[in-house]
C-alpha cells in the first residue's frame, strides 16, 4: 500500500523530540556573517549542512564564490554557496528552496534571556539565534523531505536546495553565481520557495509576495591618530563624535519621515489594491504596539501602519563602530567612529539614485560643520524592492498546503525585510518566487530571544510537505 501524505505527517509528530535535537545542534554553531573572526563557524554551518543532505541521498555541490574585501582592505573567503538536488525525476516538476545558514550577531549582555546559541524551550517556544531567521525553516525542508523517505513516499516533485551563508551580510557573491547557473542548476526549475518571512501576527498563517529593499551606509569620520583623554585634550580637538551625531541628526526626524532631498520622489503612489490589502489582512495595531513594547507608534490606524511597513520607505540608526558602548565611565575622545544606517527601499526606488541622494546631502551637511576631520561615507549595500505574481500556480499550491494544515484562509501580505535574493531570482531568471511564511510576527528576528514557536517549526513541515504535494497537482503539465 502506498504511503500518503498523513503518513509523512504522522512521522513528523512522532519525531518532534529528534527535529528539536538537531535544531539544538544548528543553532550552537555561531554562523554570524558579520564578524570576521566568525567565518569559520558560518563555513562549518555550511559543511554540516552538506553533510546532512547528501544523508539524505542529494547530490551537493559546494560553489566557491570568490572572498570579499572587508574594511581594512583584506580579504576574507566567503562561505561556499550549497547548490543540491534530491530527486531528479524527469517526469516530475522541480522546485528548488532557498534559505540561508548565518545568522545576525548577539549575546547574552545584549539582554537575551539564556544563552543565544544554546536552544532553550521554554513554554512552547524555542529561544536561540537563528531559531526562526533562517535556520528552523531550512532545517524544517530536510525534516520535511526525511520524512517522506522514512515513509517510503516518493517526493512528488524534484526538490533543488540553494542555500548561503551570507544573507545577513547582502548575499554578497550569490547574484553572480544565479546569474552563471541561471541556464545550467536553475534551468530546469519550475518556482522558487523561500521560508524566510513572517506572519502579520501569531494564529493567521501568511504568504508573503512583496519586500522592501535595502540600502546600507556608513560614515566614518576621523579627528586624530589616536584616542584622546577628554580631561586633558577636550576643547582643543574638533571631535569626530560631534559631527557624526550631528549628521546622523540630520537624517530623519522624529515622526519618522526621511529628511534627505527628493528621496520620496520616486515612491510609487498607493495603488487601490495595495490600500484594500491593507485594510483586508488580519492584523491588529495594539497587539502589534503590545509585542514590540512601544508606548506609541507613529501610525495609529491598521491601514496606515501597514502601509508605512510595506509601501513607504524608512531610515534606521543602528550605531557606531568606535564608539564607547560598555558598561561604566570611559571618558575617552574616539579618534575614528563609523555612524550606520540604512534606509529601506519600495517600488520604483533605484539604488543608485538613493545613493547620489544620500551621499549629496550628507557630504552638504558635513561641509555646513566647517569641520577639518576626515570624513568618507559608502553604500556597501543597496537593493531594490521585490514583489512577486501572487497569481502564479506556485501561489496557489502554497495556499493550498496552508489551508490544508492551519483550516484557515492564508494572509496574503507583504514584508518590510529585505531577502536579496528575490531580485537576483527576478533579474536572471523567469522564475516566480513564493515566501512561504513560517515565522510568527513576535519571533524577534535580529532581536533579543529570537525565538521559533514548537507549533510553527512543527507545523511548517506539514505545510512544506503538502506544498510539494500541491505543486506535482497545480504546476501546468508540459
Ligand atoms: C543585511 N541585509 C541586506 N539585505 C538583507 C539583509 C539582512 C536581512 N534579510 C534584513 O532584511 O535586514
Ligand atoms: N528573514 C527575513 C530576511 C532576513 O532578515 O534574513
Ligand atoms: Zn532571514
Ligand atoms: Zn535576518
Amino acid at each position: 500500500m502506498t504511503s500518503s501524505i498523513q503518513d509523512v505527517f504522522t512521522h513528523i509528530e512522532n519525531n518532534q523530540q529528534l527535529f528539536v535535537k538537531r535544531l539544538a545542534e544548528w543553532v550552537s554553531v555561531r554562523s554570524v556573517s558579520s564578524q570576521p573572526e566568525l567565518r569559520g563557524e558560518v563555513l562549518r554551518m555550511v559543511q554540516m549542512t552538506a553533510q546532512h543532505i547528501e544523508r539524505l541521498g542529494g547530490a551537493v555541490e559546494m560553489v566557491d564564490i570568490g572572498t570579499e574585501t572587508l574594511a581594512d582592505g583584506s580579504k576574507l573567503a566567503l562561505p561556499p554557496v550549497i547548490l543540491a538536488e534530491i530527486g531528479r525525476d524527469p517526469a516530475k516538476k522541480t522546485v528548488c528552496v532557498y534559505g540561508h545558514l548565518d545568522v545576525q550577531p548577539a549575546q547574552l549582555e545584549d539582554g537575551w534571556d539564556s544563552d543565544p546559541f544554546t536552544l532553550t524551550h521554554r513554554n512552547g517556544k524555542l529561544y536561540g539565534r537563528g531559531a526562526t531567521d533562517d535556520k528552523g525553516p531550512v532545517l524544517s525542508w530536510l525534516n520535511c523531505i526525511e520524512s517522506f523517505q522514512a515513509v517510503s513516499k516518493a517526493l512528488p516533485v524534484n526538490v533543488k536546495l540553494c542555500l548561503e551563508g551570507m544573507e545577513e551580510s547582502g548575499s554578497i557573491g550569490l547574484g553572480e553565481l544565479i546569474a552563471e547557473r541561471g541556464k545550467s542548476f536553475f534551468g530546469n526549475v519550475d518556482c522558487v520557495c523561500i521560508s524566510d518571512s513572517y506572519w502579520l501576527g501569531t494564529q493567521t498563517p501568511c504568504l508573503t509576495f512583496g519586500l522592501r529593499g535595502l540600502c546600507y551606509f556608513e560614515i566614518e569620520v576621523q579627528c586624530a591618530q589616536r584616542d584622546l583623554h577628554s580631561g586633558v585634550y577636550g576643547g582643543s580637538v574638533h571631535e569626530a563624535m560631534t559631527d557624526l551625531t550631528q549628521i546622523l541628526a540630520s537624517l530623519v526626524d522624529s515622526s519618522g519621515r526621511i529628511l534627505v532631498p527628493g528621496i520620496y520622489k520616486s515612491v510609487k503612489p498607493l495603488s487601490e489594491m495595495e490600500a484594500q490589502l491593507c485594510a483586508n489582512v488580519d492584523f491588529s495595531p495594539e497587539e502589534y504596539r503590545l509585542e514590540i513594547g512601544a508606548t506609541t507608534l507613529q501610525q495609529h490606524t491598521k491601514e496606515d501602519i501597514l502601509n508605512h511597513r510595506w509601501h513607504l520607505p524608512s531610515l534606521s540608526i543602528h550605531g557606531i563602530e568606535g564608539a564607547f558602548s560598555e558598561l561604566g565611565q570611559k571618558t575617552v575622545i574616539p579618534s575614528r567612529v563609523v555612524g550606520k544606517f540604512s534606509i529601506r527601499t519600495v517600488p520604483n526606488m533605484e539604488p543608485d539614485e538613493v545613493e547620489r541622494q544620500v551621499k549629496d546631502y550628507v557630504a552638504q551637511t558635513f561641509s555646513e560643520l566647517r569641520s577639518p576631520n576626515r570624513f568618507r561615507i559608502t553604500m556597501p549595500v543597496g537593493s531594490q524592492a521585490w514583489v512577486a505574481d501572487s497569481t502564479h500556480p506556485n501561489y496557489t499550491a502554497g495556499r493550498n498546503a496552508m489551508r490544508r494544515v492551519f483550516g484557515v484562509e492564508p494572509n496574503l501580505i507583504r514584508d518590510g525585510c529585505s531577502i536579496p535574493v528575490t531580485l537576483d531570482f527576478a533579474r536572471h531568471t523567469a522564475l516566480n518566487v513564493l515566501l512561504l511564511s513560517l515565522g510568527a510576527c513576535d519571533d524577534g528576528a535580529h532581536s533579543q530571544n529570537e525565538k521559533f514557536n514548537l507549533s510553527n517549526y512543527m507545523n511548517g513541515m506539514k505545510v512544506m510537505a503538502s506544498y510539494l504535494e500541491e505543486l506535482s497537482l497545480v504546476l501546468p503539465k508540459e
